[in-house]
């Protein structure tokens, strides 16, 4: 999994085209949202995750947290980010490694959204800019092997 995490004033979306013949199906109110004081999560499941899925949640939510915590905000928006690796998992694993990573978060206590899962969006991002404000995770499963 490669995560880019932008510490921002605000991240808000609008979903514009499918990018999938099925994407995740989303109310009207999910076609477009905001959040302020965020720690945006952008995030790109790899196939290697296939491998432990539960594994990667658990990293992932403890990379998130632990950056949540230094840049001091509980706002986060785990957003599905198919530009940062090329070695993608599958939609269905992607999707499903996505919504628990945001239940996790959930369970925690952090105010979380997630974008839409399978569309072209137009988003709008203002970074803090701050030495934490810019940062990036790789995560792999442990007993992943290296192809
Ligand atoms: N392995 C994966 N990890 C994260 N997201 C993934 C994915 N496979 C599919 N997606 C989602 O489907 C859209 C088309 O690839 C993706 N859309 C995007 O990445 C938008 N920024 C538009 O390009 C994303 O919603």
């Amino acid at each position: 999994m490669r995560m880019l995490l932008i510490h921002s004033d605000y991240l808000e979306y609008e979903v514009k085209d499918k990018a999938l013949k099925k994407p995740e199906e989303i109310s009207e109110e999910q076609k477009r949202d905001r959040l302020d004081e965020v720690l945006a999560a952008f995030i790109s499941v790899e196939k290697v995750d296939e491998q432990n899925p539960k594994e990667v949640v658990e990293k992932a939510v403890k990379e998130i947290e632990d950056i949540a915590s230094q840049v001091k905000t509980k706002n986060i928006f785990v957003y599905p980010f198919a530009h940062l690796s090329s070695e993608l998992a599958s939609p269905d694993v992607a999707l499903k490694i996505l919504k628990e990573i945001e239940e996790k978060l959930k369970e925690k206590g952090y105010n979380v959204k997630r974008a839409p899962f399978g569309y072209y969006k137009a988003f709008k991002l203002s970074c803090k800019g701050h030495p934490l404000a810019e940062l990036s995770r790789t995560i792999i499963p442990g007993e992943a092997k290296k192809e």
